[in-house]
């Protein structure tokens, strides 16, 4: 196998084979290469049939790049080894032998949206008044249990105490019945079940590590106690475990994660042997610089030698802007010139946050410009109400147990049935022990339900039993297309004639594109497996590589990941660090690692910038800078538009100068540049303008055909009017726009 594209000691580590094995290394060092070339070399060098192999990644985007990198180098003999999320593997542990702890292989997945409709109901059974503990407390608590292995049992044992508590148990308890009514396990489930099947039947655990005799987990630093179980678990028999991570970059405490699983990995794996990467190659030697420079600042870690062969690179380019729209501004503009002056593409930049709700402030930016953008996460595709809708009639074909979902879609589109009808339905199925669907098949006997309520539920039940009868014989795509014919979704948001509903029709039609995608890319298509599949989307992947747009996404979701040039913006106290960590030094030093990630994605140039004032929640407030903004060497940033430049101040008398200390420089004639920095108009725009003149008739990628009204060159603005959008400003050397002749 050739390792030419390997450095001594990550050749060192592809190449040790027995045994527990940790890589601990810095960000960008090569831990997920390693991790890979390590794969294919077994297979490759020392025969070990790739059945045997499983790898866990953090997101299935990972895991998918991870699948074909290893494809690329071995082939498709590599289909047959098990490479997912820990929830998808838990998945497919769970459809083979979930039946041997009560779970038929049709149990559905709850997301958060399902899990709230669940705690819904048990808060109104329990007479538990959301106003006092709102949804999202108990969810978080319920989470927080299970993160800690603690069944409701298990909780009250420990902590049976006050009023509280024991509110909390009861509903913790309700909560899993419901689950477990429904055939459903939310997302924490899928690990606790699994280490259950494993516990209460050896038999099972020994096959499964009889089976994998070589495992790997990327991002080891970010599990939590289940997972560092399960992991346990299945290496029990032949110790080979291969884990790479970086305590630096811990980031989900907050969900349980543990840094003492990779500081006390070797305790735990006794004979490990352990790799530190030093090379980075990755950023620049001003972007490591300065991560470096914020990261020193949380102590009780150990401190890596990280260094990289890259030249010094760009300064990182400072901006502090008048409020978030402004700041929003300022990223377009340098996205722009970028393009200009470094011939970089739209999908080289990336703009990272601390929270989702920041990127409303760019996302209109960037529509106005009519720049193409994507969103990562948050509340895009898979939260809209159409979608989940149609998940939701999904789950229900496959799963008639399913009372949540059954309750999302039996009047979705209206079906004319009002809430004393439902209720009815649901005395008549908990009388009988039924379930909300199965109680529709005796609708007849239901007392008070009569004429056309009767006959709305009776068709509604045949169209589901009879799509979930064709669940075998046809493809998933004739199946989503008869559900839209038949539950009339469709024809219901046609009749409202409202560009709404013209946009949920469209994310439905979207939605079949992923069915489709789905049926192509897996041996044997079936519904649940889409279910499957598309219930553990995680933030990243709504991400298709092949676009040309510019991302947006949390720094949560930009683990693993690089781009050429990053923004971090929105570097204020209470948001970046966030409100919560202000006074909790723990995670305050989280925060602080997550400014590591963030600074670390960048290769090639980094933006950071904070806003003087922000809209936050409807409020208009002053802000104050982050604290890591202070804690960032000064003499490796470049300042702009009315700042002082950073580097003028760069000599070596003044080195611990702080970058807030320079703010109000005492003489002016020190600065080198304090007017604003106008970006020249490059050579060429000319040429941009000189293919476009008023009257001229064009069409956009998004908006569709239209005409040229009028132009500015300064400003590289054209304007259009769009037949079907009206008039919009978009950026002449941007806009995805061809003239028509
Ligand atoms: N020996 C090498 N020669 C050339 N490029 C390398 C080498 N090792 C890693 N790289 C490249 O460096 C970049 C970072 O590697 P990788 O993503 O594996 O790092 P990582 O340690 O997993 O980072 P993170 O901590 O952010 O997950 C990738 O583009 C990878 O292809
Ligand atoms: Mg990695």
């Amino acid at each position: 196998m050739d390792l030419n594209g390997l450095n001594t000691v990550q050749k060192e580590a592809v190449c040790a084979v027995d045994g527990p094995i940790l890589v601990v290394a810095g960000a960008g060092s090569g831990k997920t290469r390693v991790l890979t070339y390590r794969i294919a070399n077994l297979i490759e060098t020392h025969d070990i049939f790739p059945s045997n192999i499983l790898a866990i990644t953090f997101t299935n985007k990972a895991a998918s790049e991870m699948k074909s990198r290893i494809e690329s180098l071995v082939g498709p003999v590599s289909n047959q080894m098990w490479i997912g999320t820990f929830h998808s593997i838990c998945v497919r542990i769970l459809r083979r032998d979930g039946e041997k702890i009560g779970y038929g292989s049709d149990f559905v997945i709850y997301d958060t949206t399902d899990q709230k409709s669940a705690l819904k109901s048990c808060y109104k059974e329990l007479n538990i008044d959301e106003k006092m503990t709102p949804l999202k407390t108990y969810q978080f608590k319920i989470s927080g249990a299970k993160n800690d292995m603690l069944t409701p049992e298990a909780y009250e044992g420990l902590y049976g105490g006050d009023f509280r508590e024991r509110e909390f148990i009861k509903l913790y308890k309700r909560y899993q019945a419901k689950l477990k009514q429904n055939q459903a396990m939310d997302f924490d489930d899928l690990l606790l079940k699994t280490l259950e099947l494993f516990q209460k039947h050896p038999d099972v655990l020994q096959m499964y590590q009889n089976k994998f005799k070589f495992i790997h987990v990327d991002e080891y630093q970010d599990t939590n106690r289940a997972q560092y179980e399960l992991v346990k678990y299945l290496s029990g028999r032949y110790h080979n475990l291969f884990v790479v991570g970086d305590g630096d970059q811990s980031i989900y405490r907050w969900r349980g994660a543990d840094i003492r699983n990779i500081q006390e990995f070797e305790k735990d794996y006794v004979g490990a042997k352990v790799y530190k990467l030093e090379q980075n190659y990755r950023s620049s030697q001003n972007i490591l610089s300065l991560a470096n420079s914020v990261i020193k600042n949380n102590p009780n870690r150990r401190d890596k030698m990280l260094w990289t062969d890259a030249a010094e690179g760009d300064k990182i380019q400072y901006y502090k802007a008048y409020d978030e729209k402004d700041e929003a501004r300022n990223v377009i503009e340098q996205i722009k010139k970028q393009i200009r002056d470094s011939g970089y593409s739209l999908s080289d930049f990336a703009i990272l946050y601390r929270t989702n709700a920041q990127s409303r402030a760019f996302e209109d930016m960037f529509m106005l410009e009519g720049i193409q953008y994507k969103v990562l996460g948050g509340a895009k595709f898979y939260d809209r109400k159409e979608i989940k809708d149609l998940m939701a009639y999904l789950k229900l074909i496959v799963n008639h147990q399913d009372d949540v979902s059954f309750l999302r879609v039996i009047n979705e589109p209206k079906r004319s049935l009002g809430d004393r009808t439902i209720e009815k339905i649901q005395i008549y199925a908990s009388a009988n022990q039924m379930s909300l669907f199965d109680a529709c098949g005796h609708a007849v006997e239901i007392e008070g339900i009569s004429g056309k309520a009767l006959q709305n539920i009776q068709a509604f039940y045949k169209m589901i039993s009879g799509l979930r009868m064709r669940l075998e014989s046809e493809f998933v795509t004739t199946l989503y297309d008869d559900l839209i014919e038949q539950s009339g979704i469709v024809r219901a948001y046609e009749l409202e004639k409202t560009i709404e509903a013209d946009g949920r029709i469209d994310n439905i039609y979207e939605f079949r594109v992923v069915v489709e995608e789905f049926e192509k890319r897996s041996e044997n298509p079936n519904l649940r497996d889409f279910l499957a599949e598309t219930s553990l989307v995680s933030d990243q992947d709504s991400l298709n590589d092949s676009d040309d747009a510019v991302l947006l996404m949390t720094i949560h979701a930009s683990k693993g990941l690089e781009f050429p040039v990053v923004f971090l913006v929105g570097l204020e106290d209470q948001l970046f660090p966030s409100f919560r960590s202000m006074d909790d030094e723990e995670a305050l030093e989280e925060e602080r690692r997550l400014c590591y990630v963030g600074i670390t994605r960048a290769e090639k140039c980094l933006h950071v910038s904070h806003a003087k004032n922000r809209n936050h929640f409807g409020r208009y407030e002053a802000r104050i800078p982050s604290v890591f903004l202070k804690e960032m060497d000064a003499q490796l940033m470049e300042g702009k538009d009315g700042m002082p430049e950073i580097k003028t101040y760069g000599d070596k008398k003044t080195k611990t100068i702080s970058f807030f200390d320079i703010q109000t420089p005492k003489k002016k004639s020190n600065l080198r540049s304090a007017a604003p920095q106008r970006v020249k108009a490059p050579e060429n725009t000319a040429e941009h303008f000189s293919g476009y003149k008023a009257g001229d008739k064009v069409t956009h990628k998004t908006f569709g055909s239209g005409m040229v009204v009028s132009m500015d060159q300064a400003k590289d603005m054209i304007t259009i009017v769009f037949d079907a959008h009206g008039i919009k400003k978009l950026s002449a050397s941007m806009a995805p726009l061809k003239t028509v002749d």
